[in-house]
């Protein structure tokens, strides 16, 4: 028997909260940040606190596609590369400049990408197609009418909704709200969370590491997860595994913080001191019936924040920040989608899983084939094989076996 295998039969599954029931108690815990005005530049991430109709049309004006020569396309009807029509090149026309006069029958103005059409133009042959001459051109095609113009209002009008409330702010959306002149924009504040482990046996990355001493992964980990989530994190490493201590450590971020994310110190040992601080303060703890990732807690310390225990095991912790703790903050920052991307995708080899419980295990999922193959065995400490997968295989509670070539659920990583 694996040693996940028997830490389940410690627990029957009516001992189990389930899955759904924890995630839905971690939700309801974190409250709607407030909306705030943000230059676009702070805005990355975040969600759309309300819908941005457009004020100007996009384009906003009729302009050239492409750099070559505005002109009239029955001017060109008849013109080929043996035959080139031969026209006055009377203006030039770079981006920016309006002060054009209109095209007369019979003339060519030299026309920039992006220059706003001349008036009487009604088409633009590209430079490739011509001799790029200054004074006359040759014109070595025709064009048909529209051909190479952008017209005004094809992107999006005026009064169009462009952006939804909800809506992730990444490069796309800052740039079509840029576009559309905006400065700033309505966005709910990042929820601000205490990210904070515990544990003697730990040690920060780059001090020598004695005997019996592992480096402190999870909080930068959870921080970085806290970020990647659009959250605004603080971390608190090393509290001492004491209780006076840890309150005191908390105490500094009442009225500032949302959310409080610990790792560690929730099972069955003697030396929990998260479960002695928490568990009065208004903090239940249970087993979660997953793996990994069985004990959790959660609820809100003395009225000031909300918290979030996670298992100390680096793979429980990720995994439950990703089942429990994501979706709750995307929720409470606005975001519309919450989960990630989901998948069905087949298996490439067989696999067990304990009965009760879902199952999460690490997978490479190759969109171009649909398959998924396992990364590593399930083991809570494995997280060389998580840092090596894209995405999370979820077992469902009443599946033991699955042949290769099952379909399964994957949650898509990145
Ligand atoms: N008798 C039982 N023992 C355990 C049970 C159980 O039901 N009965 N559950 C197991 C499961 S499942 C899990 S998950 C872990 C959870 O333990 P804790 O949340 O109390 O975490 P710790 O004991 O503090 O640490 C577990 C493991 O993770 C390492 N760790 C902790 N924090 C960090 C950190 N910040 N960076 C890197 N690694 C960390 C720690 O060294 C331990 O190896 O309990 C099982 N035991
Ligand atoms: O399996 Mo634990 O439940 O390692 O998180």
């Amino acid at each position: 028997m694996t040693d996940d295998a028997y830490v389940s039969s410690l627990n029957s599954p009516s001992e189990l909260t389930p899955v759904e029931e924890h995630r839905a108690k971690v939700a309801a815990l974190l409250r709607r940040t407030p909306v705030e005005t943000r230059p676009l530049a702070d805005c990355l991430g975040l969600a759309l606190a309300e819908d941005l109709v457009a004020p100007i049309p996009l384009p906003s004006f009729d302009n050239s596609a492409m750099d070559g020569y505005a002109v009239r396309s029955a001017d060109l009807a008849a013109a080929s590369a043996e035959e080139p029509v031969k026209l006055p090149v009377v203006e030039d026309v770079p981006a920016g400049r309006v002060d054009v006069p209109p095209l007369r029958p019979g003339t060519a103005h030299r026309i920039m990408t992006g220059a706003q059409l001349t008036p009487g133009a009604d088409a633009v042959l590209p430079v490739e197609r011509t001799d790029g001459g200054t004074d006359e051109v040759a014109l070595f095609a025709s064009v048909q009418p529209g051909q190479h113009v952008r017209r005004a209002g094809e992107d999006l009008t005026a009064g169009t909704t462009v952006l939804t409330a909800g809506t992730r702010l990444g490069a796309a959306q800052l740039g079509v709200a840029a576009a559309v002149g905006a400065a700033e924009l309505p966005v709910h504040r990042p929820v601000r969370v205490l990210v904070l482990s515990t544990g003697s046996e730990l040690v920060e990355p780059g001090e020598p590491l004695e005997r019996g001493q592992i480096y402190e992964s999870n909080g930068l980990m959870l921080d970085a997860a806290v970020r990647e989530a659009g959250g605004d994190p603080t971390l608190l490493r090393f509290v001492p595994d004491d209780v006076d201590a840890f309150h005191a450590a908390l105490a500094e971020h009442i009225g500032s913080a949302d959310l409080l994310l610990t790792s560690g110190g929730v099972s069955a040992g003697a030396y929990e001191v998260v479960k002695d601080a928490l568990r009065g303060n208004g903090v239940e703890f249970s087993k979660v019936a997953m793996q990994p990732g069985m004990p959790q807690g959660c609820g809100r310390y003395r009225d000031a924040f909300a918290v979030v225990t996670l298992p100390g095991n680096p793979v429980s912790s990720m995994v439950s920040f990703e089942v429990f703790v994501r979706p709750a903050m995307l929720a409470a920052a606005g975001h519309r989608e919450t989960g990630r991307k989901v998948r069905q995708a087949a298996l490439a080899e067989s696999l067990s899983a304990p009965a009760g419980k879902r199952q999460f295990r690490r997978g490479v999922f190759d969109p171009a084939t649909g398959e998924v193959s396992l990364q590593g065995a399930p083991g809570s400490h494995l997280l060389g094989s998580l840092a090596r997968a894209n995405c999370l295989l979820s077992i469902p509670e009443d599946v033991t076996e699955l042949a290769a070539k099952s379909t399964v659920d994957v949650m898509l990583l990145d």
